[in-house]
């Protein structure tokens, strides 16, 4: 689309927006994502076609080392397996909102199950190395595991799906997250460490210590805009495929709901490989996770929900896909003031 052909379509949209029976902007924000799920979809008709929430799991070298994460890496894998059981939180919420949900073995330290049509395995490794000690992944296979989760969602793309939110369950991740963060955005560690699933004053002291000492070794400052680089230096499998899966969503035009601090700091990562990403996006909420709000700040990004979650896994984004398809629905379905003989005001 030309810019030209992006101006007409918006003052279109705009203008079926503002004809409906209510008053100028009072569907508030929903009428801002009526109108971008239009642009997306290059249509004064944007629809919401058989949502999907994919969730990427991994585990991480670092969390072995236990300086910062309260939970055992154990718990990666068993919660994958609780997914697969339908007994977690994602599970819950997509059942309820009729979004259809596929979980991806990313990189889990141990095998959870065989493949399925919901569990797909993609193992790009059995855990990564930690980052205190060296590299997580070759760059390689940073780059393997980005083209693996463009082709999961060519794969979705291609069942009819135009919306799509990325989860990611993965203990120790929140580490690769803030790590991401303070390169990309040069904010200290310390402002963009938080206490993930849970670590107490004194763990968090060591949590910013340890991830200092991390940003130190590895330089990461210097590699600010070379995503691939940062993804091999202290990335996770599941934030490299979210990052590719994030790439790929865009280029299908489909409309892509960001979770929470892990999910963002994937989409960082993107948006340094194609700034047009962002475009494709709608922010679900604002996690509780201290850095997330920097980082939504920094993408200049408005999230739709304020509710102090901090799970991840795509929960977030199974509470936002209600919200951006009421507010396609009344664009599509909303009478306008000439059809249903409603009065406009006088300073129409
Ligand atoms: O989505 C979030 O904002 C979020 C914030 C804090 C924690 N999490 C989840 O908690 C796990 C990582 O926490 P941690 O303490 O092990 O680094 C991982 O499985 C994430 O899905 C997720
Ligand atoms: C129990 C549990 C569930 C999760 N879901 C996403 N991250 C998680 C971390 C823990 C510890």
């Amino acid at each position: 689309m030309n810019m030209n052909t992006i101006h007409s379509l918006q003052q279109q949209l705009q203008q079926l927006i503002d004809e409906k029976t209510k008053p100028v902007g009072a569907l508030g924000v929903l009428e801002q994502i009526a109108l971008q799920a239009g642009l997306i979809q290059h249509t004064t008709k944007p629809a919401i076609i058989k949502p999907h929430i994919l969730v990427f799991a991994a585990d991480h070298g670092i969390a072995r080392t236990g300086l910062v994460n309260p939970y055992p890496p154990d718990v990666t894998a068993q919660m994958a397996l609780n997914f697969i059981n339908g007994g977690a939180a994602i599970n819950v919420f997509c059942r309820q909102h009729q979004i259809a949900l596929q979980v991806i073995d990313a990189g889990v330290q141990s095998d959870v199950a065989a493949e399925t049509a919901t569990f797909i395995v993609a193992k790009m490794g059995y855990g990564t190395a930690s980052y205190l000690e060296t590299e997580a992944m070759p760059e390689a296979t940073a780059l393997a595991a980005i083209a693996k989760g463009r082709e999961l969602v060519k794969q979705v793309a291609g069942t009819g799906c135009n919306c799509i939110g990325f989860g990611e369950m993965g203990i120790g991740n929140t580490s690769s997250a803030s790590l991401i963060m303070s390169a990309v955005t040069g904010e200290s560690i310390a402002a963009c460490t938080g206490r993930g699933t849970g670590v107490n004053d004194a763990q968090l002291s060591i949590k910013i210590k340890t991830l200092e000492q991390v940003a130190e070794k590895h330089q990461l400052a210097t590699f600010a805009h070379n995503p691939v680089a940062l993804l091999s230096k202290v990335g996770g499998y599941e934030i490299a495929m979210m990052v590719g899966a994030y790439l790929e969503a865009a280029a299908q035009k489909m409309i892509v709901v960001v979770d929470g601090f892990i999910a963002t700091a994937a989409l960082l990562l993107a948006k340094g490989l194609q700034p047009d990403v962002q475009a494709s996006c709608v922010f679900a909420h604002t996690s509780g996770e201290q850095g997330h709000e920097k980082m939504l700040h920094w993408l200049n990004a408005k999230p739709l929900l304020q509710l102090g979650m901090r799970l991840g896994e795509g929960t977030g984004a199974a509470l936002a896909i209600p919200l951006i398809q009421s507010a396609v629905l009344f664009l599509q379905e909303m009478a306008s003031f000439a059809s249903a003989g409603v009065s406009e005001a006088h300073n129409a």
